[in-house]
């Protein structure tokens, strides 16, 4: 029940109802005077004792929302009344957090986050419980009083002149030092309507600790700023090239040799032999090393995409593209080197334009005519049999010549079987650094064991097997059957084997060389289409795991898919 009496709807934004424990108005000021908004809440008291009314709620249904913020007392209802438009910021905290009393109530009373709220005439307003302990005053005492009669150096009223907030001051209080914060506080029109003083830091000590970190911190920047050339540098230069082999060491002194001549490179050899590790070492080592090098695997690029990748595109060339167009990798490489991997993989119209940048270093982005220039210097690579590919016509001669100014084999594993024992303690150290494990070594037989493998997968074959017997291995000593190559990718035995039926040595057979008689070349590719099968059997499809285990790249595989794809589906 509500009083009948009350008056028409006021203009006001705010107001204060009470309510007696009948439901009769007994105060109304502002909108409190709204009889609308009286029934209202004269039906949530009444409803008191079945449902309780909350500490602070939005109330709905009336012109505009309500926040409201109830305090009852001796069965009177006293609720203080905010209007507010949606989307202000308390409307939506208070409309989503049914805890937003306690929120409120946290911040007013929280030792930690203690403040002291004064209004526009710097008189106290509120003092966080803590505080008034701190100056001894209490509870509600200060209420009302000029905030420089109880807080000594309190810049509460300059902040209110000056508007202007003040964070990380020292201030002096009772002899102890606080780092402080001051806060003028603006309304939604624009009017001041106070200031509020808070604690940030119990004693300058705090900052200075916390400054004292952030030094070190920077300092640890810095270290890193400087060790970055010399960890680029380490992992990307001449120095991530393992072995000591004889072809290695070849290999190493071509690289030196051709890497300050501008002169396009390619670099063939098996699959996971180091040709980009090579590619690196070479830019690193080129007056162009100083950029960064562009690199771009034409195999793993869909078809369809690889002339927008290269050359770029103009906004809403085609399908898909993004609005304000793409730079390609020709215009991104100019002034350094780009890296063409896997170019044996490029489908032939592509290289005919590829041909003509390579020729006078301009080209046009897909969707428009301007013709655009990039110097740089071309490294690329392939796993594929050029010689072959010439042959069939799918590589076009007149591009081949142009990006094989110097020609780079780099040489399979098994070439080199002497590099073995450096490169499996390279990786079983890299993997134990990088996942921070101790203690973990080669029994006395593994690298005779290791190198008696023919490494079909090269090094990155290698380098698996080793990573998965450091996670697999039992013990701390890494066994000979810990390094086990699963047998369908051409552990010696399954080489051999393979070679006996067909006459062939099992480094050959394991190879890809050119001249091999008909009846091999479709026997190796009925077993790799097998052991591709198989391995996306076992993994689901998944092409990365299966890549890995494998021992090839992904890209790789991806190749090998689509030769077989009609069998495979
Ligand atoms: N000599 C080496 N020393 C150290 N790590 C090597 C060496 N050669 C290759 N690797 C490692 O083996 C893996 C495969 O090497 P990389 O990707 O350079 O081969 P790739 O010849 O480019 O293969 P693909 O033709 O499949 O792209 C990489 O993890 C690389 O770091």
């Amino acid at each position: 029940m509500y009083s009948k009496n009350s008056g028409q709807t006021p203009n006001a934004r705010s107001g204060v109802l009470v309510l007696d424990p009948e439901g009769v108005v007994v105060f109304g000021s502002g909108t409190g005077l709204d009889t609308h908004i009286q029934g209202k809440l004269s039906a949530l008291w009444d409803a008191r004792g079945t449902r309780p009314v909350s500490a602070m709620f939005i109330l709905e249904g009336t012109s505009e929302p309500m926040t409201v913020v109830s305090f009852a007392s001796a069965g009177t209802g006293c609720f203080v009344l905010y209007r507010h438009d949606r989307g202000d910021p308390l409307y939506e905290f208070v409309s989503s957090v049914d805890f937003s009393a306690d929120i409120l109530r946290h911040f007013v009373t929280d030792p930690y986050e203690a403040i002291t709220v004064v209004d526009d005439q710097a008189r106290i307003r509120y003092m966080s419980p803590v505080h008034e302990k701190f100056f001894g005053i209490q509870r509600g005492e200060a209420t009302g009083v000029d905030v420089n009669a109880v807080i000594e150096n309190s810049r509460l009223a300059a902040v209110l002149r000056t508007r202007k907030t003040e964070v990380g001051h020292v201030q002096t209080m009772r002899g102890k030092s606080r780092v402080v914060s001051r806060t003028p506080i603006v309304n939604p029109e624009g009017r001041l309507v106070g200031a509020i003083g808070q604690v940030m830091f119990k004693s300058p000590a705090a900052v200075e600790a916390l400054g004292e970190e952030i030094r070190r911190l920077r300092q640890e920047i810095s270290f890193y700023e400087r060790e970055l050339p010399r960890l680029r540098g380490s992992t990307q230069g001449m120095e991530s090239i393992v072995g000591e082999s004889d072809a290695i060491k070849k290999l190493k002194e071509r690289i030196k040799k051709v890497a300050p001549l501008d002169v396009s490179v390619l670099l063939v050899g098996e699959s996971g032999v180091g040709k980009d590790l090579v590619a690196h070492a070479i830019h690193q080592l080129s007056p162009r090393g100083h950029k960064d090098m562009v690199l771009v695997n034409a195999a793993a690029i869909p078809g369809n995409l690889v002339e927008a990748e290269l050359f770029g595109y103009e906004g809403g060339a085609f399908t898909g593209a993004e609005k304000r167009g793409r730079t390609g990798k020709f215009e991104e490489a100019d002034q350094t080197t780009l890296f063409l991997d896997e170019i044996g993989d490029m489908p032939l119209d592509i290289q005919v334009k590829v041909l003509r940048t390579l020729q006078d270093g301009s080209f046009q982005r897909v969707g428009s005519s301007t013709q655009r220039r990039s110097e740089f210097r071309l490294i690329s690579a392939s796993n594929r049999n050029f010689e072959r590919m010439l042959t069939t016509g799918d590589f076009r001669l007149d591009l081949f010549y142009r990006i094989s100014a110097v020609t780079i084999r780099v040489p399979p594993l098994r070439e080199r079987l002497e590099d073995v024992p450096m490169l499996a303690e390279t990786f079983l150290e890299r993997f134990m650094r990088r996942h921070n494990v101790q203690g973990k070594y080669f029994g006395p037989r593994v690298m005779a064991y290791l190198q008696s493998l023919p490494w079909p997968g090269n090094v990155r074959q290698l380098q698996h097997t080793i990573e998965r017997a450091a996670i697999f291995s039992e013990q701390n000593e890494i066994s000979c059957e810990d390094c086990e190559v699963p047998r369908e990718v051409g552990s010696g035995a399954d080489l051999e084997e393979l070679s006996e039926s067909f006459g062939e040595t099992a480094r050959s057979a394991s190879g890809f060389s050119l001249g091999e008689p008909v009846g091999v070349r479709q026997a190796k590719s009925r077993v790799e289409l097998d052991m591709i099968r198989e391995a996306l059997q076992r993994f689901d499809g998944n092409k990365k795991k299966a890549a890995e285990y494998l021992g090839i790249s992904r890209s790789h595989l991806y190749k090998k898919i689509t030769e077989f794809d009609s069998s495979l589906r």
